[in-house]
């Protein structure tokens, strides 16, 4: 539209606008004393309104704007536009010495600007990740109950048993569509945090905005508090949580099973529901009741999967080596490695391969050393598949140099497991060795990337769960990838979101995990590396996005109407935009604004009179 139109079309709506305000301020002089009063509790209603954080610009509220609203003086005079709101917010991050001080002051600025939370975190996702995801995130749930200041998500503890729908009801959004939840009992790799887990459910939740782009309004964040057993967190006078021993057995199924009935009945039953970080034997058991009763996922299962496998993908693309020809080893038999050892498999079988011959070169090492055949126990019974007949061993570095894997992926949470002398194993035995390191936080980690490069003279394909910098070798800058579900349940959500399914089935996260492999092969091709670089992350979810919905469209469990013709546009229609002009938030209160024409971006509405 031409500049002049909108401006002459701007100017008649102030016109009219300023005159019926004209209008209301000569009627208030008149008004007798109790309907002034009323007429001044409106105005501090209003102002109320302006600084609830999702409508809240702060700083950016035009003059005219500010005269529209009378919240002239509430704010000092200087208008700033989006750009140089972003810049003070980064020079106020920056300024903090600590990341676990960016992480509150981040916080503070979500509780009063939602928008321009979103847009900094999205506009600087390489520097935020860390901060609100793994790992600063591991340090901030570990100090949650020292920290907390506001709510940020619903605490659902063993108390409301009964009345678990009505607490879900008291959150303020209604129109709730994802639900992330823990119980806190196994945060990364840091163990059992009880209702300190919160910073995991808000960090994962804020992915999905950041990446997914997925608007925030429809995301809760949870806690199911049933106790802790850390005991460190039960004498602390300062601890949020139920100060009591976790329920177990069959009171604990209880609460987590009406918990699942609760959001269906408060947010209805295509609400995705994402378990995150609990115990790794009940992961397993809630993922085989749940997964083709409700939209359930558990991230740390079966979005770590379709990441794990993506790697994989990658290095068998790098490579030039099939994967049943690949040589692959869990150090680890949890949630994250027997997750990502399945849907290998799945991966496959799909490709022709039979089950014995599929699972024929994949081993797995847990605390007891490798899985054989001989165990007489097997707490997850789905690692059978993979036990081989073997004699037990426990010691890594030779398991290693006896099996020559040229895939090694590490999820045991176990800090520097992967030695020097495993390293260089892998180097010795593989022209390109992949290692993925994929524990949590970074001192969790099986091995560093300079440890990974220099022991095997910069060859290794490495990836890690959380973000290590770049390593120079020889003179050559090598940038380690990171291997972490961030690259796989943002998109999921998203194309799930979009399409409604009841159910998600195993084959979504095949699709992811090609999904991310095609991304990085396509759009990010790098030797090297075995996933794209985070600052590509959105685009990932957004291709991984398009290709659940159109999974979930072809096989017809969509449950939208009518069937969009164009899914890529659907998909992207569904997005979450920051922009203060453009992106007025569904509800936005104000009226009077809305219908406002919109300037043009970072250009100050010109005054009507
Ligand atoms: N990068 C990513 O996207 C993700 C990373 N993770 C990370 O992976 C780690 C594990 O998570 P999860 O699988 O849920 O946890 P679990 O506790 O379920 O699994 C840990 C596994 O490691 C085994 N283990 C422990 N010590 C050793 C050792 N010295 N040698 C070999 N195996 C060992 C355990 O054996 P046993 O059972 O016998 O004790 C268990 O099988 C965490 O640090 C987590 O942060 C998790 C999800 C996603
Ligand atoms: C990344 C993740 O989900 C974990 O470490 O548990
Ligand atoms: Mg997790």
């Amino acid at each position: 539209m031409a500049c002049g139109a909108l401006k002459f079309g701007l100017r008649q709506n102030l016109s009219s606008l300023l005159a019926s305000k004209h209008q209301s301020s000569v009627n208030k002089s008149r008004l007798s004393p109790p309907l002034r009063s009323w007429h001044a509790s409106v105005l501090k209603t209003d102002y109320r309104k302006v600084v609830d954080p999702k409508y809240n610009k702060g700083t950016a509220f035009t003059h005219k704007e500010r005269q529209i609203l009378n919240i002239i003086g509430l704010y000092p005079s200087c208008h700033r536009t989006e750009k140089e709101q972003l810049f003070a917010v980064y020079t106020n991050f920056k300024a903090h010495k600590t990341n676990l001080g960016r992480y509150i002051y981040l916080r503070a600025l979500r509780a009063r600007q939602e928008r321009l939370y979103y847009s900094f975190i999205i506009d600087r996702i390489e520097d935020v990740m860390p901060i609100i995801y793994t790992p600063t995130v591991g340090i901030v749930c570990q100090n949650f109950s020292h920290i907390y200041h506001t709510s940020m998500g619903l605490y659902v503890s063993k108390y409301d048993k009964g009345h678990m729908t009505h607490v879900l009801n008291n959150w303020p959004e209604t129109d709730i569509r994802a639900v992330c939840v823990t119980d806190g009992e196994r945060i990364l790799g840091l163990g059992d945090l009880g209702a300190n887990g919160m910073g995991i459910s808000v960090g994962k939740l804020d992915l999905y905005t950041a990446l997914g782009r997925i608007p925030p309004q429809y995301l809760l964040p949870v806690v199911l508090d049933v106790g802790t057993n850390n005991q460190q967190l039960l004498c602390d006078p300062m601890y949020i949580g139920v100060r009591e021993e976790r329920c177990k057995g069959e009171e604990y199924d209880e609460l987590v099973n009406e918990f699942m009935q609760s959001v269906v009945k408060a947010f209805g039953v295509q609400t995705l529901i994402h378990f995150e970080d609990f115990a790794t034997p009940n992961a397993f058991r809630f993922i085989k009741k749940y997964q083709s009763e409700y939209c359930y996922i558990n991230d740390d299962i079966q979005g770590t999967a379709s990441c794990g496998l993506a790697g994989f993908l990658a290095a068998e693309h790098i490579t030039k080596k099939p994967l049943n020809e690949h040589v692959i080893m869990f150090a680890g038999a949890g949630s994250a490695a027997l997750g990502v050892g399945n849907l290998l498999v799945k991966e496959l079988l799909s490709r022709k391969i039979k089950e014995e011959d599929a699972v024929k070169n994949i081993y797995f090492i847990d605390v007891d050393g490798i899985v054989t055949k001989g165990r007489k126990k097997f707490v997850i019974p789905d690692i059978k598949r993979f036990a081989k007949d073997l004699p037990p061993e426990k010691n890594l570095e030779k398991l290693v140099e006896d099996l020559k894997p040229s895939i090694l992926l590490g999820a045991t949470g176990q800090g520097g497991i992967f030695t020097e002398k495993i390293l260089r194993s892998m180097g010795k035995n593989h022209k390109h060795p992949a290692i993925l390191a994929c524990s949590n936080p970074t001192n969790k980690a099986e091995c560093t990337a300079e440890q990974a490069y220099n022991f095997t003279e910069g060859r290794a394909l490495y990836a890690s769960g959380s973000p290590f910098p770049p390593v120079v070798i020889n003179g050559k800058r090598l940038t380690p990838s990171q291997a972490n579900n961030a690259f796989s349940f943002p998109g999921v959500a998203l194309g799930v979101l979009c399409t409604k399914p009841h159910t998600i089935t195993d084959d979504v996260f095949l699709v992811t995990a090609h999904a991310i492999a095609e991304y990085a092969r396509e759009f990010a091709p790098n030797e090297n590396a075995l996933y794209p670089p985070v600052k590509e992350a959105a685009n990932v979810a957004f291709h991984v996005g398009v290709a659940v919905a159109k999974y979930v469209i072809s096989c017809g469990a969509a449950t939208i109407y009518p069937i969009p013709k164009d899914i890529t546009k659907h998909v992207k229609d569904y997005q979450y935009y920051t922009d203060l002009g453009t992106a007025l938030p569904s509800v936005w209160p104000y009226p009077e604004l809305a219908r406002l024409p919109l300037p043009d971006r970072d250009e100050e509405m010109e005054c009507a009179d």
